[in-house]
């Protein structure tokens, strides 16, 4: 695991910015495609500013949601909606609609999760756990990543690649989400945060190693990057002015 502890927030979406680059371009050389996961919250807002600056042949991309929520696309819950409203319909980077794999909408959640996981099944045609190249992850203030949320029976999960939560303690309740087999099975896992309000989780997670939803994300035979500013990571020895 690699901590990065920067200077502020913009530089967290550099940084952020350049593993997504580096990322992109070894998979690309690689195999030609890019098979990426991306959460919402604040790394929405990261992405807004940092992707229209990289570097990388966006027709590669294959976008999938490391969590989503169970809403119409046009309500401001959606992350799907928000990355269409900042990176799509803005022009700000030249991705397409079809390039995110999108949850059905107008459906119960585990009918959701069901057809979600069959969407990326097509993508991953012969494995037993997707290896995604690169998850972009988020950490909100209970230490929840994804929608696993600290004591959830989902924390659990297995056997499915993506799980239906209904009675998610962040609103909105009805949400899909990836499961720990498939985060950990990834090449890269990257958390991004900034602003003081995380700092108490950051020192619970990275340092006291409680056992909290993002504790739980250790890439079996990936690398693991926490990009954090001097604010979040203020509880942590070490402060750096990159
Ligand atoms: O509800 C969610 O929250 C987490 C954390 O969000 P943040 O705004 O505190 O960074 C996010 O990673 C997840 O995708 C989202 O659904």
């Amino acid at each position: 695991m690699s901590v990065i502890i920067v200077e502020n927030k913009d530089k967290v979406i550099a940084k952020l910015s350049e593993i997504i680059e580096e990322t992109a371009r070894i998979s690309i050389q690689k195999r030609g495609k890019f098979l990426v996961g991306f959460s919402g919250g604040s790394l929405a807002t990261f992405l807004a500013t940092g992707l229209p600056k990289i570097q990388t042949d966006f027709s590669k991309w294959t976008i999938f949601f490391c969590d989503e929520r169970v809403v119409p696309v046009n309500n401001p819950d959606s992350t799907f909606g928000l990355y269409k409203k900042t990176l799509i319909d803005s022009g700000a980077v030249p991705l397409k609609d079809e390039q995110f794999v999108q949850i059905e909408q107008g459906v119960p959640a585990d009918v959701a999760a069901r057809a979600y996981e069959n969407k990326v099944r097509e993508h991953f045609p012969k494995a037993n756990t997707p290896r995604f190249d690169l998850l972009l992850l988020g950490m909100g203030p209970d230490g929840h990543t994804c929608s696993l949320f600290p004591g959830h029976s989902l924390l659990e999960e297995k056997s499915k690649w993506f799980a239906p939560i209904t009675d998610s303690p962040k609103p909105p309740p009805s949400r899909v989400t990836m499961t720990y087999p498939v985060v950990n099975n990834a090449d890269v896992c990257v958390f991004a945060a900034a602003g003081k309000e995380k700092a108490d989780m950051i020192k619970r997670i990275l340092v006291d190693k409680e056992d909290l939803p993002a504790t739980r994300v250790r890439p079996v035979s990936g690398d693991l990057y926490w990009i954090i500013d001097n604010d979040a990571g203020q509880f942590l020895n070490t402060q750096t002015s990159v």
